[in-house]
C-alpha cells in the first residue's frame, strides 16, 4: 500500500485479463476501483470472487481487495464513469479477418463513456490499438458528450505477460504515458509512482507505436533464433549454445531467444498482423515482420512434420500432445502452437490425446475431434510418440522412466527443448528436439 499519495477513483472498463489484473493491482496499491464488464456472469463470478482465467496470485488479490471494499463489479458503465474521476480502456481489440484491428469494442464503450460522464475526466487507453485511435476516441467522446463534459485521452500500453501478469503489473520495466495534455499525463504518471519504474512520457502516436513495436520485435527474436535452430539442426550445432553465446552480448540480451516451435497466443500473432496492416495503411512494406510472421507460421508445420519423421506415418498411430495452454502458467488458448499441431496430427490419422493442468476442457471445446485430459499418466499410457508443445512444470518434471514405463514406443518430440539429447538417450528414448543435432 503506498503512502502520502492521494488515492485515485478509478473505473477500468473491460474485466477480461489485463482489466481485471490492472484494476486488481490499482486497488492493492490504495486506490478505489470498480472493474466494469458488459459480461453479466462474468461480473457474477467476480463478485463472488470467482477467477474467470488462470492466473496465479490473482483470486487472493481480488479477494483482499474485495475484502477491503477498495475493489468492486459492476456492469453499470453509467455509474462506474460517473463515480470514477480516471476512466481505463481495457476491451478486447481482436483480429478481423485480414489483419485489421476490429476497434468495435472500443468504440463501443467510448459511446458509453459519451453518454454518461457528468464531469470532467481523463480517459486512459490500455487496449492495444492502431496508431492515432486516442485521438479519434477523444473526438468522439467530446463531440457525443451527452453532458457537455469533456474527456482528455491518454495512451498507456499494457507489457504485462500471462502467467505472471501480477508480477509485471508490480515490477514493470517502464511506464509509457502517451499524451497530448501535460496536466493528464502528470496525473496518470503519479497514479504509477508507486510502482518505482522509469516512466516515459511521450506523444500519444509513440506510445501506441511502443506498443506494437516492443511486441513485433519480441516476435522477431523469436523468429530469427527458431530460423538459427533450423540451420543449426542442418549444421551439427546447438541452438541452446548458439542463444547462450550471443545472449551474453549486453546489446543482444539473453531474453526470448527459446527456440521451439514459435509464438503463440492473444497477442503476438494478433499485433504482428497488425502493425503490418499499419504499415501498409501509410503505403509502407515492413519487409522483416512480413518474414517474422510466415517464419512462425512455418515453424509449427515444421516441428509438425518432425513428429512423422521421428516417429513415421502417423496415420492410426496413438499420439501424445502434452502442453496445450499456448504458454504455460495460463489457460489461455488463443493462437496456441498446440492447436495446430493437434489438427495436423488429426488430418493424418492419428488418435491423438492432448493433456494440459490447465487448459484441457478449454481445448477439447476448440477441436471436437481430440481427446483430452489432465491426467500426464493417461495420456502417456500407450502412446506410439510423445510430443511436448508446452513446457508446464509438471512436464519438466516428469519421471523420464515412469513415462517410459508407459508408453508403447520411447519417441519424443520436444518443442521446448526440455531434455538434453544425451540424457534422454540414456535413458532409451529416441529423443528429437529443436535446433539440436540429429
Ligand atoms: N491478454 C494479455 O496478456 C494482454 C492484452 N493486451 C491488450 O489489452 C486488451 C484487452 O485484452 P484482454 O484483457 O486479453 O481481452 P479480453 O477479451 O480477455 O477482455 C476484454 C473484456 O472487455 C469486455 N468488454 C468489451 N466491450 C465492453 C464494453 N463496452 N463494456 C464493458 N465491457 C466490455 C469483454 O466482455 C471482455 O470481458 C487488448 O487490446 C489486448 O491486445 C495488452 C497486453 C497484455
Ligand atoms: O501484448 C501482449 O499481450 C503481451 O504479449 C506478450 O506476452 P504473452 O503473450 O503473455 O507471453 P510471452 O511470454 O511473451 O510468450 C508469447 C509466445 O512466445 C513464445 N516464446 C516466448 C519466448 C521465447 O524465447 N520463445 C518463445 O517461443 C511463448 O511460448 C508464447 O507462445 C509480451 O511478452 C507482453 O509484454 C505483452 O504485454
Amino acid at each position: 500500500m503506498r503512502e502520502g499519495i492521494q488515492a485515485e477513483k478509478l473505473a477500468f472498463i473491460g474485466a477480461g485479463y489485463v482489466g481485471l489484473v490492472s484494476g486488481t493491482c490499482f486497488a492493492e496499491l490504495g486506490n478505489r476501483v470498480v472493474c466494469v464488464d458488459r459480461d453479466a456472469d462474468k461480473i457474477g463470478l467476480l463478485r463472488d470472487s470467482v477467477i474467470p482465467i488462470y492466473e496465479p496470485g490473482l483470486e487472493e488479490l481480488v479477494r483482499c481487495n474485495q475484502a477491503a471494499g477498495r475493489l468492486s463489479f459492476t456492469t453499470s458503465i453509467g455509474d462506474a464513469v460517473r463515480e470514477a474521476d480516471i476512466v481505463f480502456l481495457a476491451v478486447g481489440t481482436p483480429p478481423l479477418e485480414g489483419g485489421d484491428v476490429d476497434l468495435s469494442q472500443v468504440r463501443d464503450a467510448a459511446r458509453q463513456i459519451a453518454e454518461n460522464i457528468d464531469a470532467d475526466k481523463i480517459v486512459v487507453i490500455k487496449s492495444t490499438v492502431p496508431v492515432g485511435t486516442g485521438r479519434s476516441i477523444e473526438r468522439l467522446i467530446n463531440e457525443h458528450s451527452r453532458s457537455g463534459a469533456k474527456v482528455r485521452v491518454v495512451s498507456n500500453p499494457e507489457f504485462l505477460r500471462e502467467g505472471s501478469a501480477i508480477h509485471d503489473t508490480f515490477h514493470p520495466d517502464r511506464i509509457v504515458i502517451g499524451c497530448e495534455d501535460p496536466e493528464a499525463g502528470e496525473r496518470i504518471r503519479r497514479l504509477h509512482e508507486p510502482l518505482g519504474a522509469e516512466t516515459l512520457i511521450t506523444g500519444r502516436e509513440s506510445a501506441e507505436l511502443i506498443k506494437y513495436a516492443a511486441n513485433a520485435f519480441l516476435a522477431t527474436k523469436i523468429s530469427f533464433i527458431n530460423e538459427m535452430a533450423n540451420i543449426c539442426e542442418k549444421v551439427g550445432a546447438d541452438i541452446g549454445m548458439v542463444a547462450k553465446g550471443i545472449g551474453l552480448d549486453k546489446r543482444i540480451g539473453p531474453h526470448f531467444l527459446q527456440a521451439g516451435v514459435g509464438y503463440g497466443g492473444s497477442c503476438f500473432p494478433k499485433d504482428t498482423r497488425a502493425q503490418l496492416r499499419i504499415a501498409e495503411d501509410v503505403d509502407y512494406e515492413f519487409r522483416i515482420l512480413r518474414a517474422v510472421i510466415e517464419v512462425n507460421r512455418l515453424q509449427r508445420l515444421r516441428f509438425a512434420q518432425k513428429i512423422e519423421r521421428a516417429a513415421g506415418p502417423v496415420e492410426g498411430k496413438r499420439i501424445a500432445v502434452l502442453g496445450l495452454a499456448f504458454k504455460p502458467e495460463t489457460d489461455d488458448l488463443r493462437d496456441a502452437p498446440s492447436l495446430d499441431v493437434a489438427d495436423w496430427l488429426i488430418r493424418r490419422g492419428a488418435d491423438v490425446i492432448g493433456y494440459d493442468p490447465v487448459a484441457w476442457a478449454r481445448a477439447a471445446q476448440q477441436i471436437p475431434e481430440l481427446a483430452v485430459t489432465d491426467s500426464l499418466e493417461a495420456a502417456l499410457r500407450g502412446a506410439d510418440a510423445v510430443v511436448v508443445v508446452t513446457q508446464w512444470e509438471s512436464i519438466r518434471r516428469m519421471d523420464l522412466d515412469w513415462a517410459k514405463s508407459l508408453v508403447a514406443r520411447p519417441i519424443m518430440i520436444d518443442g521446448r527443448n526440455i531434455w538434453e539429447p544425451a540424457e534422454m538417450a540414456a535413458k532409451g528414448w529416441t529423443y528429437w528436439s529443436v535446433g539440436r543435432p540429429e
